[in-house]
Parts: C-alpha cells; sequence; structure tokens
C-alpha cells in the first residue's frame, strides 16, 4: 500500500448506468472500503459521474473491474502529492479535504498557501477532520461552493464546530451550530475565536433553540449525527431550510444509507450527491 500511488478513477455517464456502477461497487467484496463519491456533473446534458479514490493495486484493479461493466468513459488522473486523500491515507494528523487544510497546533509552521487552513486541536469534542463522516461533509461542502455560496448555514452536532467554522470562513455571513453536549460547545466557541470565525454555538438538543429559529431558514444544514435522529430530525431540517435549499446528512453507515434517504425523499428532497469513505456515507439533498 505505501509503494501506490494515488490515483482518481473519473467514470461518466448516464443517471442510470452511473447509478447502477455505484451499487455494484457497494456490492463488491473487495470494494467494501473504497472511497467514492456520485453527482450529477451536468444537468442540461444528463451527465453523472463516478469519482473513486483507490489506495490499493487490488481496489483499483476492482474498481475498474466493475466500473467496464457499464457504458461509463472511464479515465484516470494521478493526484497531486498534496491531495487530502493522501494526507489522509498518510497517516500525518493534518487532513486535506478539497480547499480545506485541518491541522493541529504542531503543524502550524506548515501550512499550505493556497488553502483554507482550520486549526482544530484533538480533544474532548468530536470532529478533527479525521474521520470518514467529518471528510465526506468537508469534501461535498467543497464541492457545493465551487457552484454557489450559502449565505446562512447550520449546523446540527456541531462537536468541535468545524463544519461551521468552515462555512463562516468561506463567505458565510450566518454560521450556527448545535450541539447536545455542553463540552463542545465551548470547544466550538473557542475554535471559532482561534479561527477568526464568524461562527455561533449553543447547546441544544435539534432545532428547536432560539438562536437556530431566528436565524432561520437557512441556505445549507449540516447533520453530522447518527441514522436514527437523522430520520428524526428530517422534517424540522426540511422546516428549517429555505425551499431549494441544500442538506448535507452524514454520520450514517452504508447500510444505513437507504433508510435514511427514504426519510427525506418521501418529503420530496432530491438526492444530489453521495459520497462513500469507509463504512460511512455521505449524502447530500435538496429540499423542494
Ligand atoms: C459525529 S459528531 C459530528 C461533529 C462535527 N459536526 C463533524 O462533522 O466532525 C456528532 C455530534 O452531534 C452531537 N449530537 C448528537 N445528537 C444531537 C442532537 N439531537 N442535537 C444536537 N447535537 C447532537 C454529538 O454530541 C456530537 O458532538
Amino acid at each position: 500500500m505505501t509503494d501506490y500511488t494515488p490515483q482518481q478513477i473519473v467514470a461518466r455517464g448516464a443517471r442510470a448506468d452511473a447509478e447502477a456502477a455505484a451499487d455494484a461497487i457497494d456490492n463488491h467484496p473487495g470494494l467494501e472500503g473504497a472511497t467514492y463519491s456520485i453527482l450529477e456533473e451536468d444537468e442540461d446534458k444528463g451527465l453523472w459521474r463516478i469519482d473513486a479514490f483507490p489506495t490499493t493495486d487490488e481496489e483499483d484493479a476492482g474498481l475498474l473491474e466493475v466500473l467496464a461493466g457499464y457504458p461509463l468513459k472511464v479515465v484516470r488522473e494521478t493526484l497531486a502529492d498534496a491531495d487530502w486523500l493522501a494526507m489522509a491515507l498518510s497517516g500525518l494528523p493534518p487532513v486535506r479535504a478539497g480547499r480545506f487544510f485541518v491541522y493541529g497546533m504542531h503543524d502550524r509552521g506548515r501550512l499550505p498557501a493556497s488553502t483554507v487552513n482550520l486549526r482544530i486541536e484533538a480533544g474532548a469534542a468530536f470532529g478533527t477532520g479525521h474521520h470518514g463522516t467529518t471528510v465526506g461533509c468537508l469534501m461535498a461542502y467543497d464541492k457545493l461552493i465551487k457552484a454557489r455560496k450559502f449565505k446562512k448555514v447550520l449546523d446540527v452536532g456541531a462537536g468541535t464546530g468545524l463544519l461551521a467554522i468552515a462555512a463562516a470562513r468561506t463567505g458565510s455571513r450566518i454560521a450556527v451550530g448545535t450541539d447536545i453536549d455542553r463540552p463542545s460547545v465551548r470547544i466550538s466557541k473557542e475554535n471559532a475565536k482561534v479561527n477568526r470565525a464568524n461562527a455561533k454555538f449553543v447547546h441544544a438538543s435539534g432545532l428547536g433553540h432560539r438562536l437556530v429559529t431566528d436565524n432561520a431558514p437557512y441556505d445549507l444544514v449540516f447533520a453530522n449525527i447518527l441514522a436514527r435522529p437523522l430520520i428524526s430530525l428530517a422534517q424540522d431540517i426540511k422546516t428549517a431550510l429555505v425551499p431549494g435549499g441544500t442538506v448535507i446528512l452524514s454520520g450514517l453507515l452504508r447500510t444505513q444509507e437507504r433508510m435514511v434517504k427514504a426519510a427525506y425523499v418521501s418529503r420530496g428532497f432530491k438526492v444530489v450527491n453521495r459520497i462513500h469513505r469507509d463504512a460511512w456515507a455521505a449524502l447530500v439533498l435538496q429540499r423542494p
């Protein structure tokens, strides 16, 4: 694995073919840990794409074999040295996800000039950027902000506050985070200060707190919590979003994806992207 040069495999084609190939990746016994995302690249042309990030020769061969079974145009790219995946896999503490570089105090001397650098110390709160669920959210968010900005952002289950802070640092005028865990709220506030981010955090379960309702409706909601609360919060999240607003759901296992998706699709949401990393899935959905 150490000799493997990080590659990205991109496969483009019609939605039905891309989705069938994604299902085949999920069901392939050798690709259980494979990281990939599937999204609509061009709505007018009906073009969908899969981006896959093999980490071993076996994964690389398995992905190519699966993708070859569908009428998709497959290309491969070598990832730049500083790519997020290479950083995450090298075991080094900083994590790169898209334009975001998440680092601890001990790495402050080697910050890239071209990234949004967020300092988050490992500690009592969840969300240093090393976990697959957080990386999935950052990757999904990075893709979204290539096309548009989100003025008002809510982060349900903020942990270290990383996602709300990332939003505040990339142009969101209002970034609000909630957490049921008091130490996480305190840590999020400290992290906002350290990162000079105009993000506010409150101790709350779900979306009922006054600070949350006063700033609603939101253009984007992050919710990286577990599958069951994601399902029970589906209606509240819909209510908190503007029509056409986006929600990034994470914290669910691949095996729970169908169940979580159903709670949102039954409320009119449309799936616009999904990212699989390790055993975890992240979903990006658009409110009707
Ligand atoms: C998996 S961590 C995510 C942290 C961070 N957002 C990230 O992406 O790395 C989930 C966080 O959600 C909080 N949480 C769980 N259920 C919640 C709820 N119903 N309302 C608010 N916060 C909740 C937990 O205390 C925990 O800090």
